[in-house]
Formats: structure tokens, sequence, C-alpha cells
């Protein structure tokens, strides 16, 4: 099954234009604050009707502003599952698991019995929501969207509001979900731990648009702290700057010292060439062995430590761990002062 949309919307001061195909597997729906995430799923569940566009599951029409198509949302056949679980308090969970059920239709379908195994609720059938933690709860509010019969899912930020234990809880029984149908299902989050554990593409939304859409690695920011510090000892050296001792090797900085220094390397300013670059001024190069790739970062042995580096977003490119490459430095080091931050940048208490 897939889910194709292209919709065009327009708020006041914000216009969502989209055109997108989200196939079998996990889709991440990623991107700031206001970029348009909710707003997308908001009209494919029928919850908002774009100004145009269409939006079909498997060949099946859901919306079409040129044929006059709008379902409302009951005929659909999406499960929507939000941030809280919005179970009915005064029923069980097996009741408000056969009230998906009863949206199923006849026919096919999986039954209650799979459905609780899958997620593990079995053991939670006769309680009342209230007596359900949030894991648990957000594990009900799956079942009871999947009872439904949906031919698609969608997850608006379902861990948000989970602390990182329970989230570690139900991350396996998503995934288990995703591995088990070959629904369309398409996930906001703004956790890109929480992605990377799920997701299968990444689609990511900055301003009503699509900026990137690939597999997470390729597509998620890196962390912003993705980096290493080191320590150095200046060392004499031709030309202006200053040249230091690291465990690195010797590495250039901009700025004349007499001291130890600390340094910063960011994973985004260093570069890996399976082969030794030429002609690239300015730039230092370091012989390096790949130790892992993670998290869209490769980590690299140089000298007697280790930098991170940013890994190519195609994975066939990706020199596997062992790999000898070279590490090409493309900025001086950032120098850091005794608070850690980078000299000259203004002080957060200013
Ligand atoms: N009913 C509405 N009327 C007017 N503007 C709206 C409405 N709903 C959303 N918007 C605007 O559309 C833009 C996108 O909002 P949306 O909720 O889709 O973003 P989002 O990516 O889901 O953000 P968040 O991560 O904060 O949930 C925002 O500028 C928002 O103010």
């Amino acid at each position: 099954m897939s889910l194709s949309v292209r919709i065009d919307h327009t708020w006041p001061g914000f216009a969502l234009s989209v055109d997108v195909t989200a196939p079998p597997g996990v889709t991440a729906l990623f991107g700031t604050s206001g970029a348009g995430k909710t707003t997308l799923i908001r009209a494919i569940a029928g919850l908002l009707r774009p100004d145009r566009g269409r939006i079909a599951v498997d060949g099946r029409v859901l919306f079409d502003s040129d044929r006059g198509v709008n379902l409302p949302p009951h005929r659909r056949r999406v499960g929507y599952v939000f941030q809280d679980a919005r179970l009915f308090p005064h029923l069980s969970v097996r009741q408000n698991l056969l009230y998906g059920r009863w949206f199923a239709g006849p026919g096919g379908g999986p039954t209650l019995a799979q459905i609780t195994d899958l997620l593990g609720i079995a053991p939670l059938l006769e309680r009342h929501p209230a007596a359900l933690s949030g894991g648990e709860a957000q594990r009900v509010a799956l079942g009871r969207a999947l009872l439904a019969r949906p031919g698609i899912l969608l997850l608006d930020e379902p861990l948000a509001a989970l602390d990182q234990p329970r989230k570690a809880e139900i991350l396996p029984y998503l995934r288990a979900l995703r591995d088990a149908t070959d629904l369309p299902i398409l996930h906001v989050s703004h956790d890109p731990q929480e992605i990377r554990a799920l997701a299968t593409t990444v689609l990511r939304l900055e301003g009503g648009r699509v900026i990137a859409q690939g597999p997470p690695d390729a597509v998620l920011p890196l962390p912003l702290d993705a980096g290493v510090t080191l320590r150095a000892t200046p060392r004499d050296g031709p030309g202006p700057g200053q040249w230091v001792d690291t465990a690195a090797g010797v590495l250039h900085v901009a700025t004349r010292a007499t001291g130890p220094l600390q340094l910063r390397i960011a994973a985004d300013q260093v570069m890996v060439a399976t082969a030794p670059p030429a002609g690239l001024l300015g730039a230092t190069v370091l012989p390096a062995r790949v130790v892992e790739q993670a998290d869209g970062l490769l980590r690299l042995a140089v000298g007697t430590t280790h930098l991170l580096a940013r890994a190519p977003q195609d994975p066939a490119l990706c020199p596997p761990p062992g790999c000898a490459v070279h590490a090409v430095l493309l900025r001086d080091p950032t120098v850091l002062d005794a608070t850690g931050r980078a000299t000259g940048s203004p002080s957060q208490t200013d």
C-alpha cells in the first residue's frame, strides 16, 4: 500500500505546498514548529479541506479538488493516534479496542487477539484508561486505530508526552507494528533519535515545503553538539596564527597562544576522503581509520584520539569500519575559552 499526497493550502501568512508519496513502512515528518506537519496530516485525515490537490491511498481517492471528491474523515479508513491517547475513560481497554473494530466494517482485518499480542496489551484488557501508564495507553490507542482496519496510520507525536523510559518501552512495539503490516505509517516527531529508531524515510518540511526526503541519516540534521574537544599545546611553526600539538596530530588555529588550549572540531568541519586529496588550500589532512558509523556520523581513529565526521549521504559511499581514509579539516579548529565557549562568541548571560 502507498499514500500519495499533492496538495496546496494557504493560511494567512503560511502556504503549504507538497507533492509526496509514502510507501509501506514508517515515513517520519520532521521539521521545526510551524513547518506544516500537522496541517499535512489533518488534510490526509479529512479534518482540513485543502485549497486544491489530490490525496489517494493505494489508488483509493480520498480527496480530489478537480473531481469534487472529499471523503468525510470516517470514510477515509485513516487511523489517527494523537499525542494523548484519547481513550474513552468510562470504557475498559477491551471496550475501547472493540470500538475501533466497529469502524472496520465487514470482512478481513486483524483480530482482537492478533492486535493485543502484537502490542502486548492482552493483560490490560479489563482495566480502565485511568489505570494505564502513558505508554500503555498509547499502545491501546494504537490497537484501537489498527482494529478499524485503516489503509494508512497517522501518528501525531504519539511519544512526545512520554518520558524516556516509557518511550523506550513503546518503541519495540512500534517497530514490530512497522514490520508486521504493509501500511504506510506517517509519524510526526521532533525527536531525531526516535526517528532514527523507527523511520525508513524522512520527509523534512520547512515553511510548508518538503526540503529533503530520504533515509534518516541523510536527511536529519546532526546534533548541534556533534564533534570532539581536544587539548592542544602551542608549538613553533611558520606563518600567522598558531601551530599546536594535539592527540590527532599537528593542527593550526587562528589565534596566537602561549599556554595550553582547548579546541573544538565539529563533525560538520571534517570531510572524509578515500584517496589523499590534492589542491585543498587551507585544509589540514590527517591519516585516519573508520571506527564505526552511527546516527549520520562517522567515528574516525586519528592519531591517538577520535574525530567525528558527517557520513556520506549515500550509504553505498560509506567506507566500512577498518577502512583507511583521510580526515580533511575544512577549517581551523575552534579555540574554546575556560567556560567551554568559542572564544569571541557572545556570553549567554550578556
Ligand atoms: N486553523 C489555522 N488558522 C490559521 N493558521 C493556521 C491554522 N492552523 C495552522 N496554522 C498555521 O499554519 C502553520 C503551520 O502549522 P502546523 O500546525 O501545521 O505546523 P507544525 O509543523 O505541525 O508545528 P508544530 O511542530 O508546532 O506542531 C503555522 O504558521 C500555523 O500558525
